[in-house]
């Protein structure tokens, strides 16, 4: 029995900071995850090994963040028919926008699921990751809606601090 889990490639450690979101959520909800520094670009043949291992070991989604001419989310889904992610990472003088294009201008039947630039998009990615499982796993589904709950629980919560504040204003 392969034990399922999560893999996060990141074209460089560089690209830590970010990706350190997607690792958090993705440990909220209880899920096993691998994270890697492999590149397309530096280190291809190793990116080809790692994914293809990873596979076979029961990685069930990919998330791939890379900042630049960020080829690796589409090397990886060319490799795997695993669910791929993407996140843009902002590392240079482009903020972001050349890696946004790179990654989601995938040709017709190689798809990559492209969140957006940054911290935002390194979030979702771990819960559309998370949303990925829980088609398969009641538990996980479980644990996804109680969260959407307690986020919109918590903006009720500022809502009402907030117009209490503008009463007494
Ligand atoms: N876009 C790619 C790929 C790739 O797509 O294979 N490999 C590294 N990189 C990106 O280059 C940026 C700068 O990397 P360094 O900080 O190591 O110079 C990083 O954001 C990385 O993801």
């Amino acid at each position: 029995m392969t034990k399922p889990f999560v893999a996060i490639l990141m074209g460089s450690d560089s690209d830590l900071p970010v990706m350190q979101n997607t690792i958090d959520v993705l440990k909220s909800f209880n899920i096993t995850v691998e994270v890697k520094v492999t590149s397309a670009h530096r280190t291809p043949a190793a990116t080809h090994s790692y994914v293809t291992d990873a596979e076979a070991r029961g990685c069930k989604v990919f998330i791939c963040a890379a900042g630049l001419a960020a080829h690796l989310a589409g090397a990886v889904a060319g490799i795997t028919t695993r669910p791929v992610i993407g996140v843009p990472v902002d590392a240079g003088p482009l903020q972001g926008h050349d890696a946004l294009l790179s990654t989601v201008m995938m040709p017709a039947g190689v798809p990559v699921a492209t969140v957006a630039i940054g911290k935002a998009g390194a979030k979702n990615a771990a819960y559309l990751a998370a949303q990925m499982l829980a088609v398969a796993d009641d538990e996980m589904a479980a644990a996804v809606k109680a969260d959407r709950q307690a986020n919109a629980e918590a903006v009720i919560a500022k809502d009402k601090a907030l117009q209490e504040k503008l009463k007494n204003a």
